[in-house]
């Protein structure tokens, strides 16, 4: 009798895609039972230097745009090729910015196994067809497959340091959520499950918005009182409208890495806190920002600010988030950065 062991694909191959690809690299060679070893990352093809990306990584084991300095292990094949890359995969690794989520599904439907189960570590939401949707749920109904998420305190960076450090994965399905955790988890890289899919995509894509404002705080000089309230506000309007949105949030969500360590993790140390303060210093505006001081990597809490507002505009419920409803004015309609706080 033949066992079959899932083969793994990486969808997305940026500053976070390319550590859990160092994790995941090493977890499938800890457990040969389960997983086969070698391991497909799609990357969005690109010149670094002349030279395409895809080769440099395979050649020299590193993504030096996204991931510089850290090797990935020799089982990571790295595929320009989106419907290669995910042949004969059974567990799908969503891990790109969610601006580019639309695109990969309607390359990827019906080109995948039957079979296949996915998990989101992506940290944003679905508006395209007028309601708030969950790019977990968006997945899972493109491809009919069971979607986990995976949410934390996660700054990419020091993980690939392999500094300590935890994540939530919210499931549905218990079995796929114990084999993405013996998956994605390592000793420096504890995972905790809940079974709360809302509530833990929610925390990661709303902290991006509040670390906005956090940043913005941090570029106004403001104190540390003021930068804890607006974390403290920003953590109840993400509450408030996972609620609206979603029966069976759960409390204890919030209390996860998911949520109060995320958003403490990404007021302090994210790319999104850095612009914000970037823009409360300079004034540029956050697209010009994100071009220069980036190097390819993507905001999320922008273009989140932006869904999140739409959503609530259509619902009247605009003046229930002062925080949210703030940060979507500093960043798209000019609105000066010292207004933000008279607003809460
Ligand atoms: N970087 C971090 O510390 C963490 C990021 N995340 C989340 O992971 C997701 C992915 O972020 P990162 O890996 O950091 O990416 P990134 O922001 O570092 O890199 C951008 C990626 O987008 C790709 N790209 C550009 N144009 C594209 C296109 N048209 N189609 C497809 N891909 C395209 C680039 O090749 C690159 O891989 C985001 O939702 C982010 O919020 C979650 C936890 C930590
Ligand atoms: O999600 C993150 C850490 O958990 C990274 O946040 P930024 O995208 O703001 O860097």
């Amino acid at each position: 009798m033949s066992i079959v062991r899932e083969k793994v694909t990486i969808i997305g191959s940026g500053n976070w895609g390319s550590v859990i690809a160092k994790i995941i690299g090493n977890n499938v060679r800890k457990y040969p039972a389960v997983f086969q070893e070698s391991v497909n990352m799609y990357v969005f093809e690109e010149l670094v230097q002349g030279k395409k990306l895809t080769e440099i990584i395979n050649e020299t084991q590193e993504n030096v745009k996204y991931l510089p300095n850290v090797k990935l292990p020799s089982n990571i094949y790295a595929e320009p090729d989106l419907l290669k890359s995910v042949k004969d995969s059974s567990l799908l690794i969503f891990v790109l910015p969610h601006q580019f989520i639309d695109g990969t599904l309607k390359t990827l439907k019906g080109n995948i196994k039957s079979d296949a189960k996915a998990i989101s570590l992506i940290k944003g939401v679905d508006v395209r067809k007028g309601g708030l949707d969950l790019i977990s749920h968006v997945i899972s109904r493109e491809l009919e497959v069971d979607t986990s998420v995976l949410m934390g305190a996660n700054i990419a960076s020091e993980i690939a340091k392999e500094e300590f450090s935890e994540s939530t994965l919210g499931y549905k399905n218990k079995d796929n959520a114990e084999l993405f955790k013996l998956l994605l988890e390592t000793p420096y890289f504890k995972i905790s499950t809940i079974n709360d899919i809302a509530g833990v995509e929610l925390c990661g894509a709303l902290k991006n918005v509040v670390a906005i404002a956090a940043g913005i705080c941090d570029g106004l000089n403001a104190g540390q009182n003021t930068k804890a309230a607006v974390i403290r506000i920003g953590l109840m309007e993400m509450k408030k409208f996972a609620r609206l949105f979603y029966d069976g949030v759960r409390d204890e969500t919030f209390f996860e890495s998911c949520g109060i360590a995320d958003l403490i993790a990404t007021c302090q140390g994210g790319r999104n806190r850095k612009i914000a303060e970037a823009h409360a210093f300079t004034g540029k505006s956050f697209a010009e920002l994100e071009e220069t001081m980036l190097n390819g990597q993507k905001l999320q809490g922008t273009l989140t600010a932006m869904e999140v507002h739409q959503i609530l505009e259509k619902k009247d419920l605009v003046d229930q988030f002062p925080l949210f409803n703030s940060v979507y004015e500093v960043v798209f309609k000019d609105v000066k950065c010292s207004q933000l706080l008279h607003k809460l």
